[in-house]
């Protein structure tokens, strides 16, 4: 069942109609993601929030008759509140309020599937609730108005309080573990010599679209914001036999609550490593401009200069009539959907790569069956053929001069002479 929702937001004078108006349109997306239906949506002007209510008075009896007249389950708020605001506002409402920020934890909530995703959900959930808890916590002894029933309120409070807190630092103490234990994994993989690439991009640009249709795996697609919570990472073998892993990121989303751009953070730090970032962008939407910008932002905020990055412009199948793809950068136009798109994809990466691997020519006996599969495997092959007479291969491609693989093949450069 669709659990019907009123959202509610307020437009400062600082912020232009187009950005509000986008924002309304994110958090309706966000909504329709957290499996519910929007039955109005409406907003208010003004110079600050109101400190109590958010929205002014005239604004919140406006939205009590909508409320009697649409019977919904829950009405959204369009920022993140503060504990008495909603507090004021339910109390008013008789119904559930959550703000921009619950919304958001709910679909990471539902969307969690690995274990660190799901501490770091459960981490910024308990962040978000603390202060809320404080502000309950005045209410009851307000309400109870004496020592009598303050005494146990309060007392249930701290035990609450404390709880809570122990859970924090046990999840904290647990992630630590989880990104440790990622971190040795990474540097496994690093020693295993394979090229890393990382999908980035908004939510929604396409990305696991791509990933699944380049690893023929089956990730969770779906026209839904946050599909992807978790990292993912799968083989990805190029149209010349290189084997290459690609990791398929959590979507960006513009203004994330500062309390989840740390929570998710980790998340991120994957991309930080690759040897190569594909920026996913969806030239359909409208927004595509900003979504752009956002996440180069974002990419630059976590320190990649030294990592090229090919932007895929996707979804030109549906592309937005004022889409031009930026000029200064290396990019490319495709559709996730179309097989000759994803093709040229491959190609292009494979060019991309060839411009940070150097040339080499190998001869490698035939009784290295071992080295020549790892060749095959961790380079760029070119040609390979056979010298019957002398039972030697000769092996031409490309390799990176940081992986190991480029020793051993340089060794093997010269045994034609030995
Ligand atoms: N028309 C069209 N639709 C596409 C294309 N690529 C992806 N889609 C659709 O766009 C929607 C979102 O795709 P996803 O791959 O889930 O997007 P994502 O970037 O992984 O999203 P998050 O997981 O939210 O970050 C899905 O309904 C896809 O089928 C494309 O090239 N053309």
């Amino acid at each position: 069942m669709r659990e019907k929702a009123i959202l509610v937001g307020c437009q400062l004078q600082n912020v232009d109609d187009d950005r509000f108006n986008y924002s309304l349109d994110e958090l309706a997306s966000l909504t329709k993601t957290a499996n519910g239906e929007v039955v109005l949506i409406t907003s208010q002007k003004r110079t600050k929030y109101h400190p109590a209510l958010y929205i002014g008075t005239g604004k919140v009896e406006e939205l009590e008759a909508a409320i009697a007249e649409l019977e919904p389950d829950v009405v959204i708020f369009n920022n993140e509140l503060t504990p008495s605001q909603i507090r004021n506002l339910s109390a008013r409402l008789e119904k559930r309020v959550i703000d921009r920020t619950q919304l958001i934890l709910d679909i990471f909530a539902q969307r969690a599937k690995t274990k660190e995703g799901k501490l770091q959900v459960e981490l910024a959930q308990l962040q978000y609730l603390m202060p809320r808890l404080v502000g309950q916590g005045t209410e009851l002894s307000r309400l109870g108005g004496g020592i009598g029933t303050r005494g146990p309120g309060e007392t249930k409070l701290e035990s609450d309080r404390r709880h809570i807190r122990k859970r924090i630092d046990d999840i904290k103490q647990q992630l630590n573990i989880v990104v440790e234990h990622r971190k040795r994994y990474r540097e496994r993989r690093k020693k295993n010599e394979m090229f890393h690439i990382s999908l980035v991009g908004y939510t929604n640009a396409g990305k696991s679209t791509l990933f699944n249709r380049l690893t023929k795996s089956d990730v969770y697609e779906q026209d839904l914001l946050f599909a992807t919570l978790d990292p993912t990472t799968r083989k990805f073998v190029l149209s010349n036999g290189m084997t290459t892993l690609l990791t398929d990121t959590v979507g960006f989303i513009q203004d994330l609550p500062t309390s989840l751009i740390a929570a998710f953070r980790s998340t991120l730090e994957e991309a930080t490593e690759a040897d190569f970032i594909l920026h996913v962008v969806d030239a359909s939407h409208e927004n595509y401009k900003s979504h752009e910008v956002t996440v180069s932002k974002l990419l630059n905020d976590l320190d990649v200069e030294n990592i090229p990055i090919l932007t895929v412009y996707n979804k030109i199948d549906q592309v937005h009539e004022d889409f031009v793809p930026s000029p200064s950068e290396g990019f490319i136009e495709m559709s996730a959907l179309n097989e000759d798109d994803l093709s040229k994809l491959r190609q292009r990466i494979e060019f991309e790569c060839k411009q940070y691997m150097e040339y080499f020519e190998a001869f490698v006996p035939a009784y290295e069956g071992k080295l020549i599969h790892e060749i095959k495997k961790l380079t760029m092959i070119e040609s390979i053929n056979f010298n019957e007479e002398s039972e030697i291969y000769q092996i031409t491609g490309y390799v990176f001069k940081e992986h190991s693989i480029y020793d051993t093949v340089k060794r093997y450069r010269i045994y034609k002479e030995q």
